[in-house]
């Protein structure tokens, strides 16, 4: 049985500015799989990092609601709403966003401190973590002295060592160079597979397209298609 770990319904954003108004999502309703890579595209402009920002609860919608579990979003406050990302949520961006002081193991570590997981068990985690991005030798190292596919290696261990529901890639190819794009896509589809979270990618790099399980095109503010390559169907469009 497929398990939703997110679920939109109806969404809608608007964003106002000098009195032009711009309707950046227009009745979207989605669900995020458990277990699944789902590559999310679309040409610029066309909603997906508002979608990505509504469905980790980073911003509310105007219109709709976003379910995780039986918990609307969409009525949290925003310190509920950051505890969710905190508890739930893994993040991985074009630049890595990795703190240029601290050793691999420690920057995986990190977000442990934070939900107050005790030293041992988290560098243990960490370790762990590290190891499934296949860098359980480069651990020590700091940013300066990684190449770009590490230091998103690092940034996945990072995401992945919560154990988060969701994981939220925005861009994580375009800094990197064929080889180790298609090498951090085969982490995270490994991630799906293996740890069942879903992993909601947002990307331009269409070289990602026969790696996803599920790709939802977007344009305009409207989910205007939904398939599954591999199985040659179309859900909806
Ligand atoms: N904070 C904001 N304030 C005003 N307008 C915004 C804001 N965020 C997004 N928009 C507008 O909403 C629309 C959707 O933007 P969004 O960033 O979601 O698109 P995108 O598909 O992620 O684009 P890209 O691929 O270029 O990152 C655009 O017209 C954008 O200008």
């Amino acid at each position: 049985m497929q398990r939703p770990a997110i679920r939109a319904e109806g969404v809608g954003k608007s964003f106002t500015i000098q009195n032009i108004r711009t309707r950046a999502l227009i009745d979207v309703s989605v669900d995020i799989i458990r277990g699944e890579f789902t590559l999310m595209i679309g040409p610029s402009g066309c909603g997906k990092s508002t979608l990505l920002a509504i469905l980790s609860g980073m911003t509310p919608p105007d219109q709709g609601a976003v379910y995780a579990g039986k918990i609307n979003l969409a009525e949290l406050s925003d310190d509920q709403r950051d505890l969710f990302r905190l508890k739930h949520c893994g993040f991985i961006f074009q630049g890595f966003n990795l703190f240029p002081g601290l050793s691999a193991l420690e920057q995986v570590q990190v977000p442990l401190d934070y939900m107050g997981v005790p030293e041992e068990e988290a560098r243990e985690r960490a370790r762990f973590a590290l190891e499934h991005v296949g860098l359980s030798r480069r651990q020590h190292l700091r940013p300066s002295e990684m190449s770009g596919g590490e230091k998103q290696r690092v940034a996945i261990a990072r995401a992945v060592v919560k154990r988060p529901a969701i994981l939220f890639a925005d861009e994580p190819t375009s800094a990197l160079d064929t080889e180790n794009g298609q090498n951090i896509v085969a982490i995270l589809r490994e991630t799906a597979r293996e740890t069942g979270t879903a992993v909601l990618c947002v990307s331009h790099d269409l070289r990602l397209l026969k790696s996803a399980d599920r790709v939802l095109q977007m344009e305009d503010g409207r989910l205007l298609r939904d398939m599954r390559p591999r199985s040659s169907t179309a859900l909806t469009g």
